[in-house]
């Protein structure tokens, strides 16, 4: 783990078209640690008897999870699909639940699936170029629905901490599946 100090300024290296950076701490997702996440669990089984790839990954500095520094890093949500369903992330609310996120979408398409917990949901679409707001109360998954990898550039105040758990029980309202070649926004029939 690299060891910032975070009452001083630093510089981070980040490549703006593959998302990867030699100086922040690499996490990769794999398909194993997200079984039950994807709708077809059948699909999941069938793949994880030949391979275990990798879903996405994410480049972070390690930051102190306290209120006034600012987290940043990139994520890289590869492209494939599961059953019908594309590549995302787990996704998961803030533990503070009132705490925003902004993303740059640096390379790739996409869509930014989002629910509050009152069940208002949100489905935006990612491009290059555009910069997305997530509001606080808002749970954030990203999905990528193109052939290249999904790259953006994120940042939250640091203090927000992650909350999975939610996620992990209940899924999301809305799943993005490829119908016909294209991307739709369908209802997730194991909502719980
Ligand atoms: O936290 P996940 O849903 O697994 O997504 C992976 C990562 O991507 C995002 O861009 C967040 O800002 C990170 O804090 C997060 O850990
Ligand atoms: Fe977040």
């Amino acid at each position: 783990m690299n060891n910032f100090n975070w009452d001083t300024s630093f510089l981070v290296d980040f490549d703006l078209h593959t998302g990867e950076s030699k100086t922040s701490e690499v996490t990769k997702r794999y398909l194993s640690q997200m079984k039950n996440m994807f709708s077809d669990t059948e699909a999941v089984e069938k793949i994880l008897e030949n391979e275990d790839p990798v879903i996405y990954e994410f480049h972070e500095l390690g930051f102190p999870e306290e209120a006034g520094h600012i987290a940043f890093g990139t994520s890289i949500v590869h492209p494939g699909t599961i059953g019908n369903e594309y590549y995302m992330t787990k996704g998961h609310f803030h533990t503070i639940l009132e705490t925003a996120e902004v993303y740059y979408t640096l390379s790739g398409e996409g869509y930014m699936v989002m629910e509050n917990p009152e069940g208002d949901t949100m489905e935006v679409p990612l491009r290059k170029g555009e910069v997305i707001y997530v509001p606080k109360r808002y749970a954030h998954r990203s999905v990528n629905t193109g052939n290249i990898p999904l790259v953006m550039f994120f940042s939250f105040g640091a203090e927000a901490g992650h909350d999975y758990g939610t996620i992990e029980t209940k899924g999301y309202h809305k799943l993005i599946v490829e119908e016909n070649g294209k991307s739709a926004i369908v209802d997730n029939p194991h909502w719980k």
